[in-house]
């Protein structure tokens, strides 16, 4: 019996409900007005790349929607961990947000996620590549709220199960009273290294949490094992170890509100997990592509726990002792060479050109990306290209900076050919752009077009790892579900004829 009040602290900013008069809608409201451009939380997101997922044979079905969770992999920098195609998950506010395809009718923008391995390096780590790289990715206003506002963001090819408005009608305000009794806080956690061994990032209290207070909603979506198997890969997808499970079934539940996802395991946990309510038995499994009814876990206190401790959960024995036998008798340090491209960006003031390459090559994980816009030639440009039939014609253009140019939708492999000066002594480059896949169609450069663009910027130059070799596609990279007790399976979803998976 928890007492509404304890919900919602009176210092909660962001809170989770059901919005108003619909049965399974569930938006995310500001609790206090804010100001265009600055953050909705100070740290952001993590991101969890599904590379190259494949359809399960079962779902052989056209309209079967893998991406429900997801975004395009362009948007958030995952273009190349995969060699087809990557799904973007934007766990937290890039989920429980609220998105709308109304042009301009959205309030929230997000940045760039950070990359980097989270102090778990391949070399001396059993924890390399179980975590993503991709994090805090941060999310701002783009217009001035008052209390009570729902976070729109403006997507508009977001496939979804969950329960979304999707037409972006504003719709009226609710009450802070309304809010304040039914909503569950958003902001009792932040991100920070965990302080558990081998784990990476954890999640910590932001304020006091009363024992048996709700920490969270954990608002989840359906995912079947087999999506998360790889066939171009020996291992599971990644999303896997962020997945809650049980052997007895072969679904899993994705929890997708903020920094949830950051709970790590210990055997004496602080919070646990509980049903808000019982989800409904009448879902059906096979056929997930469809708006999923809203199904939602709680996390509770199990003990009072104060302001800046580590929330832990317990992932169960089995977990465990998956975690144990990796540790001991699976991983192995890697002995080869490896420095991942942010790094390499670090180190690296001057681009070498492919001449010099060949003198002095970069890691051979490594390769250069611009960002560059083809269809931002003018019309002489176009011209030029389009006069000179004759096979392997070369274009060139010059680089300049339009809006928006730096989205990493617009980073695309490009060979540096030469290195000059600018006229304020600056180094700048030519380069060779290409093509990779993803790219929208009026970016695609023809196949005899040899397309060479002068005055790049060293900025607008960066290093990226080639498919399947950043951590996430180790060889011994732990992959295991969250253990789920076993009583918060529905015996609906559970394994009845097939043999019990062993994990
Ligand atoms: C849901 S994620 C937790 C967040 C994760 N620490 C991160 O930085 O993204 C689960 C993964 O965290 C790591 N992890 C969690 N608890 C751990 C523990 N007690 N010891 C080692 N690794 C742990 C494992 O790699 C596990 O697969």
């Amino acid at each position: 019996d928890i007492s509404s009040s304890s919900r919602v602290p009176d210092e909660c900013q962001l809170v989770y409900a059901r919005v108003p008069d619909t049965d399974d809608q569930w938006a995310t409201y500001t609790m206090i007005p804010r100001k265009t451009g600055t953050n909705v939380r100070k740290h952001g997101d993590i991101v969890i790349q599904w590379t190259d997922p494949e359809f399960p044979n079962y779902m052989d079905d056209e309209s079967y929607n893998y991406d429900r969770l997801t975004w395009n992999g362009q948007e958030t920098g995952g273009q190349y961990e995969g060699k087809f195609v990557v799904e973007s998950i934007v766990t937290g506010i890039g989920m429980v947000a609220q998105s709308t395809t109304n042009n301009g009718g959205h309030n929230v923008l997000p940045l760039v996620p950070r990359v980097d391995e989270g102090s778990l390096t391949r070399f001396d780590s059993p924890g390399a590549g179980a975590t993503t790289s991709y994090h805090n990715l941060t999310w701002w206003f783009s217009k001035d709220l008052e209390a009570g506002d729902e976070l729109l963001y403006s997507h508009e090819g977001k496939k979804t199960t969950i329960p979304q408005s999707g037409n972006g009608n504003v719709r009226k305000r609710p009450s802070l009273e309304y809010l304040k009794e039914n909503a569950y806080c958003m902001d009792n956690l932040f991100p920070r290294k965990s302080r558990v061994k081998e784990a990476g990032r954890g999640a910590y209290a932001t304020r006091d949490l009363l024992k048996d207070s709700i920490v969270g909603p954990v608002p989840v979506a359906l995912v079947h094992r087999d999506e998360l198997r790889s066939k171009t890969n020996h291992n599971d997808q990644l999303l896997l170890n962020y997945c809650l499970g049980h052997n007895s079934s072969n679904w899993l539940l994705f929890p997708y509100s903020p920094i949830i996802n950051l709970i790590n395991h210990y055997n004496v946990p602080n919070v646990e997990l509980q049903w808000s309510a019982p989800p409904s038995s009448n879902i059906n499994q096979n056929d997930n592509k469809k708006i999923q009814p809203m199904m939602l876990l709680e996390l509770v206190a199990t003990r009072p726990i104060q302001k800046g401790e580590e929330i832990y959960l317990n992932y169960g024995k089995e977990w465990e002792d998956a975690w144990w036998k990796h540790d001991r008798d699976i991983w192995k340090p890697s002995n080869t060479h490896y420095t991942p491209s942010y790094v390499m960006d670090d180190a690296i003031r001057m681009m070498r050109t492919e001449q010099e390459q060949k003198e002095h090559p970069y890691p051979d994980n490594l390769f250069t990306s611009c960002f560059y816009r083809y269809s931002d030639r003018s019309e002489d440009e176009r011209a030029t290209g389009q006069n000179s039939k004759k096979k392997d014609s070369i274009t060139s253009f010059r680089w300049h900076l339009t809006k928006g140019l730096y989205d990493l939708k617009n980073f695309r492999p490009c060979q540096v050919l030469k290195r000059m000066e600018d006229n304020s002594g600056r180094s700048a480059y030519a380069a060779r752009i290409l093509n990779r896949p993803g790219l929208d169609i009026t970016e695609i450069i023809p196949k005899d077009e040899l397309h060479v663009v002068t005055h790049i910027p060293r900025a607008a130059i960066q290093f990226s790892d080639k498919a399947y070799t950043t951590d996430q596609h180790l060889k011994y990279a732990f992959r295991h579900e969250i253990g789920l007790p076993e009583d918060l399976i529905p015996s609906s979803w559970k394994i009845k004829d097939q043999p019990a998976i062993d994990a």
